[in-house]
């Protein structure tokens, strides 16, 4: 069953100048219940446009966004906030959590948002803290913990209210080697556990490689898509020669972790 579905998604952008510049050109893309996707692409080719029309940060020129049976981009300003905080979850490369709160206050954020009870809360937050290998740290403030355990921290507070889709955008972007293998170790087995269907936007391909299929996006259209079987370093091999035959910018490619 496909919870997310796009459908002809076209973004122009106009300049000062009034030339006008087409970042997405009739992207068609289907997500199925449970999955996790992986969108890659040269520097410029429209991985974070398509993210941010998916996750209804910016509106499509033309074309629909389909999550859960809802034509997103149609709903009121008010049905569109109460959608956002109920079905879907964000991570953000830079974690996005709030120093004032411990980190088990924000990852209860969502729930809080939602009105629901202190004790319920904090019964959906041990079992998820404990898979993330943070239930020790949730006292803490965000200066107190790594890198890699506010990560693990914006994953939790993107999945406690049990979303319909999670949009991550380059999760692993501020993370050294030892530290993105704990997190995508992490994100992907908890995606499996809770079957919660996640689309990653990511210039890693080694993040990329935890992911069951990844699209890669040239100047706005799909240029291919590849699937994971058993292996994820057979994957992740696939990945890079996929990279290789998409071209641009090759400072991402300096950015691969073997
Ligand atoms: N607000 C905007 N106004 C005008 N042009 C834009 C705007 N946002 C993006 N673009 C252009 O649209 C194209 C796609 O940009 P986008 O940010 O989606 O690419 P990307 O694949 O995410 O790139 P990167 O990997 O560098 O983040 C680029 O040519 C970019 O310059």
């Amino acid at each position: 069953m496909n919870v997310l579905v796009a459908e002809n998604l076209s973004k122009v952008y106009g300049s000062k100048r009034g030339v006008q510049h087409k970042a997405l050109n009739q992207f068609k893309l289907a997500v199925e219940k449970g999955e996790f996707l992986g969108i890659m692409g040269p520097s410029g080719s429209g991985k974070t446009t398509l993210l941010n029309i998916l996750a209804t940060i910016d509106r499509p020129t033309a074309g629909n966004v389909v999550i859960n049976g809802k034509n997103v981009h149609s709903l009121s300003k008010n049905k569109l906030s109460k959608f956002r905080r109920e079905e879907m979850g964000f991570i953000f490369q830079d974690y996005n959590l709030l120093d004032t709160l411990t980190i088990g206050e924000n990852i209860l954020l969502p729930l809080t948002l939602l009105g629901e009870k202190v004790k319920e809360m904090e019964k959906k937050m041990v079992p998820i803290t404990k898979q993330l290998g943070i239930d020790t740290i949730i006292n803490k403030r965000t200066y107190e913990v790594s890198g890699g355990q506010m990560q693990r921290a914006a994953i939790a507070r993107a999945i406690i209210h049990d979303p319909t889709v999670i949009f991550a955008d380059e999760p692993t972007g501020n993370l050294d080697s030892k530290s993105s293998l704990k997190v995508m170790e992490a994100f992907s087995t908890l995606n499996k556990i809770r079957q919660t269907t996640t689309v990653m936007v990511t210039h890693d391909p080694f993040a990329a490689s935890f992911s069951e299929r990844v699209i890669f996006i040239k100047d706005g259209k799909l240029f291919n898509e590849i699937h994971r079987g058993e292996n994820r370093q057979t994957f992740f091999q696939d990945i890079l020669n996929v990279l290789s035959l998409l071209g641009g910018n090759t400072d991402d490619l300096q950015t691969i972790r073997f």
